[in-house]
């Protein structure tokens, strides 16, 4: 199989897995994830993750403009300005429950959303910004990701959900269950006095996986 074939296979088993386990649900979420020469294939717009059809997948030229498949999602801007500030090969979005539970607290810290709670979590995500809320849709949800410079991989948008950019599908979609298992840590255990990772444990995963941790 190419490439292409390979990766419209991928996209559309991954998403068929996390809607199953209930990560998102409905006509929610959308994913995109760039081939070899720069092209991207993009979940088209109202479709399910359970039902998505590999050859029906949007198809983006290198360039941007829309070349194939279905009309693609709304959050296009969103996706793009991903792979515009970082090094990405994919994009994943979804409307998952305890990360969005967590963006509607008061005393959410939008900067560092998830507290370092396990190795896996400051692994696969470093640290978590939270976004103001946005329309579905709105190009400035683009913008806000463009001023965080590159510098994060995982955002929450307030009222509304993750959006997690990795080198390919798979790391994008493994660190987004990630952040959602994390999220779903962090209010299984607030108010209890749950202990965190000190600061030494977290300098050896940084050193020892490269983990991007800003502070
Ligand atoms: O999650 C969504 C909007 O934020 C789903 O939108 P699309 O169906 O256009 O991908
Ligand atoms: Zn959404």
């Amino acid at each position: 199989m190419s490439h292409e074939a390979d990766l419209r296979e991928q996209i559309c088993l991954l998403a068929k897995s996390m809607f199953d386990r209930g990560l998102t649900m409905g006509s929610s979420g959308n994913i995109s994830a760039r081939l070899d020469d720069g092209r991207l294939l993009v979940t088209p717009t109202g479709s399910c993750f359970g039902r998505l059809d590999p050859a029906r997948l949007s198809l983006f030229d290198a360039g941007g403009a829309h070349i194939g498949g279905d009309k693609p999602t709304k959050e296009m801007p969103l996706h793009q300005a991903f792979y515009d500030t970082r090094a990405t090969g994919a994009v994943v979005h979804l409307h998952s429950c305890h990360a969005t539970a967590l963006s509607l607290l008061p005393d959410t810290d939008p900067d560092d959303m998830l507290p370092p709670l396990t190795a896996y979590g400051v692994m696969k995500l470093g640290k978590v910004k939270m976004l103001p809320y946005f329309m579905p849709g709105d190009p400035a949800m683009g913008e806000a990701v463009r001023g965080l410079a590159g510098k994060r991989s995982a955002v929450v948008l307030a009222h509304h959900g993750p959006v997690v950019a990795g080198k390919d599908v798979e790391a994008a979609c493994y660190a987004m269950e990630e952040l959602e298992e994390t999220a779903k840590l962090t209010l299984m255990t607030r108010g209890m006095g749950a202990r965190t990772l000190g600061d030494a444990q977290i300098r050896q995963l940084v050193q020892t996986f490269g983990v991007e941790w800003e502070d």
